[in-house]
């Protein structure tokens, strides 16, 4: 029986693992788990689940959580000290990081130095901190098991040892990219998109953050980086493919011209379920593909020029030290801003532009070089969208 930490709990990736130990109650146990503000949804997780600890963003939250479980032998607790705690505990053995932005580096770092297997979907942690955080899993001797689809499906086409995935004779990693709602859209006509358009993915169901990245093509930018970390390369051995139909998750192209990929229809289940039970595969209940439905697979190139996220993630790649905790973090609040209605679309890449041009990017030697960066690069861009630069 592995024990779960699921941080995250009450967002896509939370109830797409809770699906899959509900479908295993033989072979996992939800020991801990994690949500901001989301009581509601999280006393029916505690209900269902039964886990030990829960940990909520604030005092209030937990408060109301404790008061709508008070019948359930559960230790209700709150803040980032508490986060940390629940992914290092004895009882976990896998920790899911599926908290959404920045915010889940903290715990991700916890459980990986208290040694626990680290399911990331969490892709910001590893962008933002990237060679610290690979350092802190290599010392720590830790199993990461990508869960982002694209990156699951290159450490499932790479060649297989005992102890993971190795980039053995690798040529080239093919990212795939859906190409978000916006993919035949004009830049004119992206202009007044709203929050609601731009959340509307054409083939994934996720949080607003990760769907909006997507829409404008961060999140490819963030998976870039997320894959040049992971699996040690640099962009320029990283092709990006716009493919519409989000079937081949990415690919893997080897030096005897072979290509090899993961396909299988869009369900966050099957990378997470990939994660919770390697090297073994277990039952999703994710529909068995039909390509003869599908009918056509379709691959063009990405449009930098409407896209420029894209192209700014790369560059962060090749600035180093704090540049990508500076992209990511404007990223963030450039986002927040645009579900608040204080920014167009079209401003997202451009605020993340100006951030990353104007910010003082400094080498990484600790963690707080990179916690100190993301605090800079939020007032820098704040200050952005609140003095009315982008007007
Ligand atoms: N959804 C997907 O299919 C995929 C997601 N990912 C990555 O996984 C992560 C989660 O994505 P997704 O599940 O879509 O996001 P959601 O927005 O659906 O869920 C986010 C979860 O994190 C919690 N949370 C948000 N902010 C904080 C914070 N500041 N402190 C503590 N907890 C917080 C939320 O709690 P509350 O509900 O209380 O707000 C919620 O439980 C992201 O990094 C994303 O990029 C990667 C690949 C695919
Ligand atoms: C499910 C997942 O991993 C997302 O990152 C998804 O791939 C988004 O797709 P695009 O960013 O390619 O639109
Ligand atoms: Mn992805």
């Amino acid at each position: 029986m592995q024990g779960i930490c699921l941080l995250g709990a009450t967002g896509s990736i939370g109830q797409s693992t809770l699906d899959i130990i509900s479908l295993h109650p033989d072979k996992f146990r939800l020991i801990s788990a994690s949500a901001n503000h989301s009581v509601d949804k999280m006393a029916q997780i505690c209900r269902r689940f039964k886990p030990l600890r829960v940990v909520m963003g604030s005092e209030k939250t937990r408060d109301e959580l404790a008061r709508q479980c008070f019948d359930l032998d559960i230790s209700f607790e709150w803040g980032a000290q508490a986060l940390d705690s629940i992914a290092a505990d004895s009882a976990v053995d896998q920790v899911m990081a599926a908290i959404m932005g920045f915010a889940g580096l903290s715990p991700t770092l916890s459980g990986i130095r208290a040694g626990k297997r680290t399911l990331l979907a969490n892709k910001e942690s590893l962008v933002t901190a990237g060679k610290l955080f690979m350092d802190e899993v290599a010392r720590h001797d830790v199993m990461l098991l990508p869960i982002d689809s694209e990156h699951n499906a290159i450490y499932q086409s790479l060649p297989q040892t005992s102890v993971g995935a190795h980039k053995k004779d690798v040529s080239k990693i093919i990212l795939t990219a859906s190409g978000g709602p916006f993919r035949t859209w004009s830049l004119e006509e992206m202009v007044s998109v709203t929050p609601a358009q731009a959340c509307k993915h054409p083939n994934w169901s996720m949080g607003q953050k990760i769907s909006i990245d997507s829409a404008t093509l961060m999140n490819k930018g963030l998976e870039l980086i997320e894959a040049c970390w992971l699996f040690d390369v640099t962009p320029n051995e990283v092709d990006v493919v716009v493919h519409p139909e989000s079937i081949i998750h990415s690919m893997v192209s080897y030096r005897d011209g072979s290509v090899l990929s993961q396909m299988g229809n869009p369900d966050m289940k099957i990378p997470i379920a990939y994660g919770m039970s390697w090297p073994d595969r277990i039952e999703t209940s994710v529909a068995p593909l039909s390509l003869i439905d599908i009918g056509r697979l379709n691959f063009e190139s990405p449009d930098v020029v409407r896209f420029p996220n894209l192209t700014l993630a790369a560059d962060a790649w090749f600035m180093g030290g704090t540049a990508m905790a500076v992209l990511n973090a404007a990223n963030e609040v450039a986002v927040d801003a645009f579900l608040h209605h204080k920014i167009g679309f079209l401003d997202i890449a451009k605020l993340n532009e100006k951030v990353l041009s104007t910010a003082n990017i400094v080498a990484v030697n600790e963690l707080e070089d990179v916690l100190e960066a993301d605090k800079m690069a939020r007032r820098l861009a704040l200050n952005m969208v609140y003095s009315g630069w982008l007007l």
